[in-house]
């Protein structure tokens, strides 16, 4: 297992918005968490991601108690997430965004920067060429000089998909990937997520695309006010009465539609 979470708990004042989950994935796997809003499936990430510290609960990556580890430390151990879009220079080039994506997480201070050492140069170089090898990976060099304002909102998602895959990760969470965008697109999406299964990397997932998380996810774990109430295969959770009720309901044939329960 590349990840174990033992009974993680997170409380904010009196509100428990993860509660006593366990999970293990499995390495080249993908992992999906769903769930209705506001059932703790951000929070999950924010706690594995090190940007939350858990209330209790233990957090296991490759056999290291991940648990009170900061971000910084938790990216250096190759787990790296998404963000929003939103969160990408609209006036930069998506070559620059992921470089600067990758520049953010090597190690040159202030002084190599004014003073441009060895160090930094070679480490400038190792980000765009990291940051190179991710646009390919997530087939987007063709428009590594166009601004982020001038590409479409699905390339901006493969973008920030790059931004992680750059830092070299082995696990990667991806929060809503496929939110915003049409039912093309997401197929193309959802290939992307596979390739990077396929190569090796772990990856968890937050999704409300119903279809996309069927078709696409080796395991999917189902939260609901911040406890687990399921996690198997897609035909178990399809057919688990306590996910129909909680969650599915009769929107389960309404694949492409953002679910809001
Ligand atoms: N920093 C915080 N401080 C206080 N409460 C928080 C904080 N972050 C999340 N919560 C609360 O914890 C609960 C779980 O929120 P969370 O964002 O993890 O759910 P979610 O499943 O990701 O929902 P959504 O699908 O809407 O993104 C919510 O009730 C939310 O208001």
């Amino acid at each position: 297992m590349v990840l174990k979470v033992e009974k993680l708990t997170k409380a904010f004042g009196g509100l428990t918005a993860v509660n006593n989950v366990n999970l293990q994935v499995e390495e080249g796997s993908i992992q999906a968490i769903i769930g209705p809003n506001g059932a703790g499936k951000s929070t999950f990430f924010n706690l594995i991601s090190g940007f939350h510290l858990p209330s209790s609960g233990k957090i296991i990556f490759k056999g290291k108690d991940i648990t009170k580890l900061p971000p910084n430390k938790i990216a250096k151990l190759r787990i790296a997430r998404t963000f929003q879009t939103t969160n990408l220079f609209e006036n930069a080039t998506v070559l620059d965004n992921v470089v600067i994506g990758n520049r953010l997480r090597t190690k040159s201070g202030v002084f190599d920067a004014i003073f441009r050492t060895k160090r930094e140069i070679r480490e400038e170089k190792e980000s765009m060429e990291k940051a190179f090898e991710a646009l390919r990976f997530v087939e987007l060099t063709h428009l590594a000089d166009q601004s982020i304002g001038s590409i479409t909102q699905e390339q901006k998602k493969r973008v920030a998909i790059a931004l992680a895959l750059a830092t070299d990760p082995e696990l990667v969470l991806l929060d809503e990937p496929a939110a915003g965008i049409n039912p093309d697109e997401t197929d193309g999406l959802a290939a992307l997520i596979k390739k990077m299964a396929k190569s090796g990397l772990t990856v968890c997932l937050i999704e409300h695309k119903m279809s996309m998380i069927m078709s696409l996810a080796d395991r999917i774990m189902v939260l609901n006010q911040g406890e687990r109430i399921a996690e198997g295969t897609p035909e178990e959770i399809r057919n688990n009465p306590v996910v129909i009720e909680a969650y599915l309901g009769s929107e389960e044939d309404e694949s492409s539609k953002t679910t809001s329960v």
